[in-house]
């Protein structure tokens, strides 16, 4: 967005705390009936959080968006300075315009609360299980790195480029197989918009729909042996089942930030990779999987780290 939040280094960021309870409002109230139609929610506690969380949520959204506002009208630089840089996102909100007219703040806010939200915490998870999973087979761990070396030669810990990261099949591979084990977003919701016939059934029109993407990636008509870390299975997908493979949806509405998702992914994990080797807990770690709208491991992701030497 063009705005330092140090997120990372603030302890306890406020921001972060808001995005939590929010998540965990929403999954509650999904779980409980009662609490679900909106002329009862108001009588929960939940709702109280939820509408605190939101406030908070939108003010600090605001907040960032007037501070790059300002920083931009105090700046000094001319269209040709920026020329050839790569121009925050925020500023391009900033300066869309939509059927002739600039957006309202209000839409800038919708927008940038979107990508915040969907861009944050479904890398995290990701990364997380990935590191996970390599930590628990060395086999496919010791394949990652050698794809790493014969990338990077004898300067392996030189920052990736763009062209490296395209390089990165067999990574590729192992990031696929984690969002297969571990979708990030483990199910989302659609509305049918006509009637659709499923497995010789009607599903009227105007019907409310959970698509399971970790029940369907689990199932082991499409994925042989489902619950088995192998990322040599995407060599063989030939593409004819498109949509059993889901971690980002698909149709439409799919995730806009699919092909940056995995270069973020692919950059953090080249890094960890080139400096650690990953092995598992003594005992193993058990994860327990839930879904705060992200999935998570309720007890963590403890993995242990060993600094590389080449
Ligand atoms: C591992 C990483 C990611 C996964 C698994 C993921 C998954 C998804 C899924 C399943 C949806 C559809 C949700 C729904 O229909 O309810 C979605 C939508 C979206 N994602 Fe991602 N996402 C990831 C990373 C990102 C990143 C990094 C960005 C932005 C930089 C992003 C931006 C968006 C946006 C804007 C939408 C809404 C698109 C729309 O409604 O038209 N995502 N994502």
């Amino acid at each position: 967005m063009g705005v330092s939040v140090n997120a990372q280094e603030v302890e306890d960021s406020e921001y972060v705390k808001n995005v939590k309870s929010l998540c965990r409002t929403v999954t509650i109230r999904q779980s409980r009936f009662y609490e679900r139609p909106d002329m009862l929610y108001w009588l929960f506690p939940n709702y109280y959080r939820e509408k605190r969380a939101v406030k908070q949520i939108h003010n600090f959204t605001y907040s960032v968006i007037n501070s790059r506002i300002q920083t931009l009208q105090n700046s000094t630089n001319d269209q040709n300075d920026s020329e050839g840089k790569a121009v925050p996102f925020l500023d391009m909100l900033l300066k869309s315009t939509v059927d002739g007219r600039p957006l309202t703040k209000e839409e800038v806010r919708e927008e940038v609360d979107t990508f915040m939200f969907e861009g944050h915490d479904t890398t995290g998870s990701a990364i997380s299980f990935a590191l996970y999973l390599l930590a628990s087979d060395q086999d496919v761990q010791d394949h990652a790195l050698e794809e790493q070396k014969t990338i990077f030669c004898e300067d392996i810990h030189r920052p990736s480029t763009y062209n490296d990261l395209q390089q990165m099949k067999y990574l590729e591979r192992v990031i696929k197989e984690t969002l297969r084990l571990y979708p990030s977003v483990p199910f989302y919701g659609r509305k049918t918009d006509q009637p659709v016939i499923y497995k010789g059934n009607v599903i009227p029109e105007d019907i409310d729909i959970a698509v399971n993407a970790y029940e369907m990636h689990r199932d082991p008509e499409y994925f042989p042996n489902p619950d088995k870390f192998d990322p040599t299975r995407f060599e063989a997908m030939d593409g004819t089942k498109p949509y059993c493979f889901i971690p980002f949806s698909a149709g439409p509405r799919n995730c806009i930030g699919q092909k940056y998702a995995m270069l973020e992914m692919k950059s953090a994990l080249s890094k960890i990779l080139r400096a650690f080797r990953l092995l598992p807990t003594v005992p193993e770690h058990q994860i327990k999987l839930t879904s705060e709208s992200v999935l998570k491991s309720y007890t963590g992701i403890y993995i242990r780290v060993l600094k590389r030497t080449f």
